[in-house]
């Protein structure tokens, strides 16, 4: 079974009902203080860690008076536009005593719909992760309207940990797990210890949520963990409400794994086999053997571009004598790829007017 420090990478999802409490509005600032010294010491064993938090709804109105009901959409999103630049700074200021250094990342379903918005929110948390800061997600819910946004963060959080190929993904909740029916009206439901597969017995076992301040309940946690277990990331439901809840967790405290079946790169790879490829690259004998040794695609390497495709786009990659070797994701349009073809990296820039990047197909966005 898999334990909290051997993750590599880890999105861990705070539930508003952890943060915000309940019968005042305010800020729960000691767990939040106590919730650094988690991060600080995770970072500190060499993990990669990314928040993704709500409670920017469940701030911002009790700030604007509104009450504790099922919102109209837009006082919602205005809830969440006041509720979320106090959510940010105190994440900020809470870090910041640990020489922890946040960044506010705001999502849309679209975001992990459209492929080029994909790969750039996916580059952006690497480099975020890559400069040591940590990444705070949240559902650009001023701008999301109904029928495009995920509506609750369980499945923004796996489809972040996907997105970043993450090892493990935690929910922290008001629960300290999956039971075979809601606890909170059943007192005979059992807690499952390590879930391997989601049966339909399992699904028919979830319920909605248990809160006047939550939108998912176990319903939404099972979509997460079915997205986050196909992407090869582990994921646990526990409880959080108590202070250190992830040093509990590590150190024992009761909760519900999903297990994950392959690694985040296999994943990932079987993701990008399974597109069907827009264009074809083919590649001289050079470009050919630095991909069979693990390396980017280069524009130097390109003979020829065959198709119309666009950033993002899934492309056939073939050797010399038009054997197709794989499939990766473009980084380039096919017109752009026709104009540096051939050409050095270092020449993009003067070819294309405008700086791009040195790899035409990364190697993690290939499949061969
Ligand atoms: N099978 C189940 N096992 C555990 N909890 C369940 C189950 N079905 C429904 N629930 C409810 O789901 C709640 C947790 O989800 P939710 O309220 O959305 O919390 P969060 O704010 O963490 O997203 C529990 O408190 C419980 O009332
Ligand atoms: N984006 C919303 C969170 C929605 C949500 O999933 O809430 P919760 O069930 O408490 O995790 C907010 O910040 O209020």
């Amino acid at each position: 079974m898999a334990t909290l420090t051997d993750a590599k990478r880890l999105v861990v999802k705070i539930g508003s009902a952890l943060l915000v409490d309940r019968a005042t509005g305010a800020l729960r600032d000691d767990w939040l203080r106590a919730l650094a010294l988690d991060v600080q010491w995770l970072k500190g064993q060499g993990t990669q860690v990314v928040l993704v938090s709500s409670g920017s709804i469940a701030l911002g109105r009790g700030v604007l008076g509104l009450p504790a009901t099922d919102l109209p959409l837009e006082q919602s999103q205005a809830a969440a536009a006041v509720g979320q630049i106090r959510l940010a700074r105190a994440y900020e200021d809470v870090m910041a005593l640990h020489g922890i250094t946040t960044a506010q990342v705001l999502m849309t379903l679209e975001d992990s719909r459209d492929r080029r918005r994909y790969l750039n929110s996916r580059a952006t948390l690497e480099t975020l992760l890559a400069l040591d800061a940590l990444p705070i997600v949240n559902e650009n819910d001023t701008v999301a309207t109904d029928e495009i946004r995920f509506g609750d963060n369980d499945r923004l959080a796996a489809q972040i940990a996907a997105t970043i190929g993450a090892d493990q993904l935690v929910l922290l909740s008001d629960v300290d797990g999956f039971y075979s029916a809601n606890p909170s009206d059943d007192p005979s439901a059992i807690r499952y210890n390590v879930i391997d597969e989601i049966t339909a017995k399992i699904e028919a076992q979830a319920g909605d949520a248990g809160s006047g301040l939550s939108k998912g309940g176990m319903k939404t946690k099972l979509m997460a963990a079915k997205t986050a277990t196909a992407a090869g990331c582990a994921m646990a439901i526990c409880h959080g409400f108590d202070p250190r809840p992830l040093q509990r967790l590590h150190n024992g405290a009761p909760a519900t794994w999903f297990s994950a079946t392959l690694d985040p790169q296999t994943a990932r790879k079987r993701w990008i086999a399974a597109m069907k490829p827009r264009g074809t690259l083919t590649l001289d004998a050079g470009a050919t053997l630095a991909l069979e040794n693990g390396n980017s695609l280069l524009p130097a390497g390109i003979t020829a571009v065959a198709g119309d495709f666009k950033r993002g786009d899934p492309v056939a990659i073939a050797d010399p004598s038009g054997h197709v070797l794989g499939l990766g994701l473009a980084r380039y349009t096919a017109e752009e790829t026709r104009t540096i073809q051939g050409h050095h990296s270092a020449r993009i820039e003067t070819l294309l007017g405008y700086p791009g990047r040195a790899a035409l197909v990364h190697r993690d966005d290939m499949a061969l």
